[in-house]
């Protein structure tokens, strides 16, 4: 289902209230065509000099015709913005749904601005779905067609000449502005998109770009994207204009018409003359109602590639799998090779490891090398491309995500962190004793649980962000560790008390911590040495250590360096 049929069913949750706005609409249109071709009659009849008395109907036809239309329009403009605004109550409802079903890795790709602008900006757009793109062009429509059932009692030369000026209104001239608009330019949604992004990470930047002094030129750069947004718009209101007029005069050029038929026709005495002043206003009324389609092509657009971004979220991430019914013991890559989506080069290498149950494992090696992806494949937060990964023997593809999540203590490189306090941000319901004692191994008993956290954690140093993570692991009864860099931005003293307190809790559990630190190799089972997306040597600190290869030579190095 494309972005537009997506918002239809969401529109169509409100099927009532947008049927009966087409009708009202219908009404208002054909009363409005009904009270000009009425005025036209009448004044046609009154400077025949007829009596008054004898227009007592059609005088009283006007003045109903006037009233229904007022009536009409009220209740269509009512009816039909309800529609739209619960329709977008609908698409705003999904939209959160579908943002808490997406993967981690998936919603983290998407531009923290670009997310923004859908869920404001491409929302907000949809509500001229129906009011600029489906209604006008339905009611249009059906006016047409009963002006024109109306106009082929008395003429079918007139029939004719309408049904021209019809197609050129409804079809040839939008198709022409679509056209027009398709081969010169983006949408200004994707304009409006792209400079909620900038400015959003101007914001997020603001400090980094002044110490950098790089502010000026990234000024310049959303000056440029404000100018050619604004460009954007310009363009699109001048071609709105240009479509208007040509319309507007494909009206006057079809009442001229209508005269010249209807004179040449009244000439051969198959007219009569007196219907010539009503056919000429209704022409005219009837061509009124196509201004909205002026801007139907440019609507068209944006709100097809607003539904489109929206909906892009709705293509669903891989399938859900099998609950973890055991704790993870067995892990095993098999000749495991990934790309980042959008990337050229692949980060991992035909990667093969096992990890034992209970076992500790270190992975480590040079900077970019893939160590944290291999983290991140395990705990599904991106997907294999080829070969296999293994948990207890089940494909992890079977397996869903959060079951995962369930039996893993995890510390990222980077954690998130909410405004609120400390308490709030380790994330359990656990006693104040039990979060305490939390604080405490991780070395955060300086801290009270009541103590603030700002947005973002911008209050904490890197150290305490990290031993704050740690903390929330400390609270976990999980048995699988996964522990990227923990300690990187600790002092050496609390990092192996911290250390020690997580080699303590994880005595029985299989723990894999990804380090640069190769100290204290030695108490792991098994190291894992990575390089360039591959693994370069595995064993023991001691084989590997006598085989005199990589992990030696980084060893030598690091001596050489003290
Ligand atoms: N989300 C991403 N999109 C594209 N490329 C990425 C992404 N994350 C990481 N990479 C690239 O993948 C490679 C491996 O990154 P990874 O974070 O796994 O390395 P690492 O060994 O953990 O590095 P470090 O020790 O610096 O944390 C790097 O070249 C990095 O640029």
């Amino acid at each position: 289902m494309n972005g537009l049929q997506a918002v239809i069913t969401q529109l169509m949750k409100e099927k009532r209230d947008v049927l009966i706005s087409i009708l009202f609409g219908f009404i208002a249109g054909i009363a409005a065509v009904g009270l000009f071709s009425a005025s036209g009659y009448l004044i046609s009849q009154a400077a025949l000099g007829v009596p008054i008395y004898a227009l007592t109907i059609v005088i009283a036809t006007v003045k109903l015709l006037g009233f229904t239309r007022a009536g009409s329009r009220y209740v269509e403009r009512l009816i039909s913005h309800r529609a739209t605004f619960s329709m977008l109550k609908h698409i705003r409802v999904h939209f959160f749904d579908r943002l808490q079903q997406l993967s981690p890795a998936r919603l983290q790709r998407l531009k923290s601005g670009d997310l923004l602008s859908r869920a404001v900006n491409d929302v907000e757009s949809l509500q001229n779905v129906f009011l600029r793109v489906i209604y006008p062009p339905i009611v249009l429509v059906l006016i047409f067609f009963a002006t024109i059932l109306f106009t082929a009692y008395f003429s079918v030369w007139m029939a004719i000449w309408l049904i021209i000026g019809l197609s050129l209104s409804l079809v040839i001239l939008p198709a022409l502005f679509a056209w027009l608009q398709s081969a010169t330019d983006e949408s200004t949604a994707e304009q409006a998109s792209a400079l909620t992004a900038e400015a959003t990470d101007m914001l997020y930047g603001y400090q980094d770009l002044t110490i950098h002094q790089n502010m000026q030129a990234r000024q310049d750069a959303f000056a440029d994207l404000n100018d050619d947004y604004e460009n954007a718009i310009a363009r699109s209101r001048v071609r709105e204009l240009v479509h208007q007029v040509l319309d507007g005069w494909v009206g006057f050029a079809m009442a001229w018409g209508v005269l010249a038929i209807g004179s040449y026709l009244s000439a051969a005495g198959q007219f009569d003359a007196v219907l010539l002043a009503m056919f000429m206003l209704l022409t005219l009324t009837v061509f009124e109602n196509t201004s909205p389609m002026a801007a139907f092509p440019q609507y068209f657009r944006d709100n097809k590639q607003a539904a489109d971004r929206l909906y892009t979220l709705d293509q669903p991430d891989e399938a859900g799998g099998n609950t973890l019914q055991t704790p993870i013991t067995h892990i095993d890559f098999d000749h495991v090779t990934f790309t980042y989506p959008g990337e050229e080069r692949a980060t991992l290498h035909n990667v093969s490891l096992s990890v034992e149950p209970g076992s500790k494992t270190a992975i480590i090696g040079a900077s970019g090398s893939g160590k944290t992806t291999v983290l991140q494949l395990l705990l599904k937060l991106e997907h294999v491309e080829s070969g296999s990964i293994q948990l207890n023997g089940e494909s992890i593809h079977t397996i869903q995500a959060d079951s995962i999540w369930d039996v893993s203590n995890v510390v990222m490189q980077e954690d998130a962190f909410f405004q609120g306090t400390i308490r709030d941000n380790l994330l359990s319901d656990a006693s104040d004793e039990s979060l305490n004692e939390a604080l405490r191994l991780a070395a955060l008993d300086s801290f009270t649980l009541d103590d603030p956290v700002y947005e973002k954690g911008d209050n904490l140093s890197g150290g305490e962000k990290q031993r704050l993570a740690l903390a929330r692991v400390f609270l976990r009864d999980a048995s699988l560790w996964l522990l990227d860099e923990p300690t990187s931005s600790l002092d050496r003293v609390t990092a192996e008390r911290v250390l020690h307190h997580v080699y303590d809790r994880a005595q029985n559990d299989t723990l894999i911590l990804v380090s640069h630190d190769l100290t204290g190799l030695d108490q792991f089972d098994q190291i894992i040495v990575m390089d360039h997306g591959e693994v370069v040597e595995t064993g023991d600190y001691d084989s590997l250590m006598d085989k005199q290869g990589y992990l030696y030579q980084l060893k030598q190095i690091e001596a050489a360096t003290l």
